[in-house]
C-alpha cells in the first residue's frame, strides 16, 4: 500500500514524510483559494528537503501550460489534475499526470482511461481539500485497469484501515486529516498515526 500526504507547506513537513518514507508528497500550486497553496520558492526548499525517493506531486485545478512548464522545471515527478484537463496539456507535458476525479466528474473517466501520460487516477470528495468524505460505494465496481487507483477524500488515522479493506486500493492520500487541531499545518503524530493504521492493515 502506497502513502500520499498532501498539502505540504513547510520544510518541517516535509521531514515527518522523510521520517515515514512515504511514497508521494503533494504540494498545491497555482490555487490561492487553497489554504495551502504555496509559492514556487517555498515549492523548491520542500522539494529539496524531501529524500529522493519520495515522488513529488503538484498538485492543480485547471491548470494553464504555462503554469505546467513551471511545475515540470521546479522538478515535481508528477501532476495531479483536478478539474479541467485540456488535451494540449496532455500532448505537452513531460511528467506523469494523476487524474483527479472529485465525485461528479467520475463520469467522463472513459475519456482517460486509455491516456498513456496519465499514471494514475485520485478519487475524491466534492470539494478537493475539504476534508470530507464520499461514498465509497460508487468505487466498489469500478474497473480495475493498470493504472494506480488513489483513494483520497476525508480519510484520517481513524478511518484508514477501513478505507483499506473496503476498497484495496493502491494508495492512500490525506491532507486534512493529518493537520493540527488548528487547520494550520500537519500534525507529526497524525501523520505517524495514519502511516502505522494503513501499514498495520495492508501488510
Ligand atoms: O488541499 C487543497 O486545498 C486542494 C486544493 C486544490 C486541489 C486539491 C486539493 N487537495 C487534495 O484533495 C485531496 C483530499 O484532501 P483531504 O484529505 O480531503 O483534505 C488530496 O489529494 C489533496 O491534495
Amino acid at each position: 500500500m502506497e502513502i500520499k500526504i498532501c498539502g505540504l507547506t513547510s520544510t518541517k513537513e516535509a521531514e515527518y514524510l522523510n521520517e515515514n518514507n512515504v511514497d508521494f508528497a503533494g504540494m498545491v500550486m497555482f490555487f490561492p483559494k487553497s489554504k495551502r497553496n504555496i509559492d514556487e520558492n517555498k515549492a523548491t526548499e520542500i522539494i529539496n528537503t524531501l529524500d529522493k525517493n519520495i515522488n513529488k506531486v503538484a498538485v492543480t485545478v485547471s491548470p494553464t501550460l504555462e503554469q505546467v512548464k513551471i511545475i515540470e522545471k521546479l522538478g515535481f515527478d508528477y501532476i495531479q489534475i483536478h478539474g479541467k484537463l485540456e488535451n494540449s496539456i496532455i500532448e505537452n507535458t513531460d511528467i506523469p499526470i494523476l487524474k483527479a476525479f472529485n465525485v461528479k466528474d467520475i463520469d467522463e473517466y472513459d475519456n482517460f482511461k486509455n491516456i498513456n501520460k496519465i499514471k494514475g487516477f485520485v478519487f475524491d470528495a466534492q470539494e478537493p481539500g475539504s476534508g470530507k468524505t464520499f461514498d465509497w460505494n460508487t468505487l466498489k465496481t469500478f474497473p480495475k485497469s493498470d493504472k494506480l487507483m488513489i483513494l483520497a477524500g476525508g480519510l484520517n488515522p481513524e478511518n484508514v484501515a477501513n478505507a483499506i479493506k473496503v476498497l484495496n486500493p493502491d494508495c492512500v492520500d490525506v491532507s486534512s486529516g493529518v493537520e493540527n487541531e488548528n487547520g494550520i499545518g500537519k500534525s507529526k503524530e497524525k501523520i505517524n498515526m495514519f502511516v502505522t493504521n494503513a501499514r498495520k492493515v495492508s501488510r
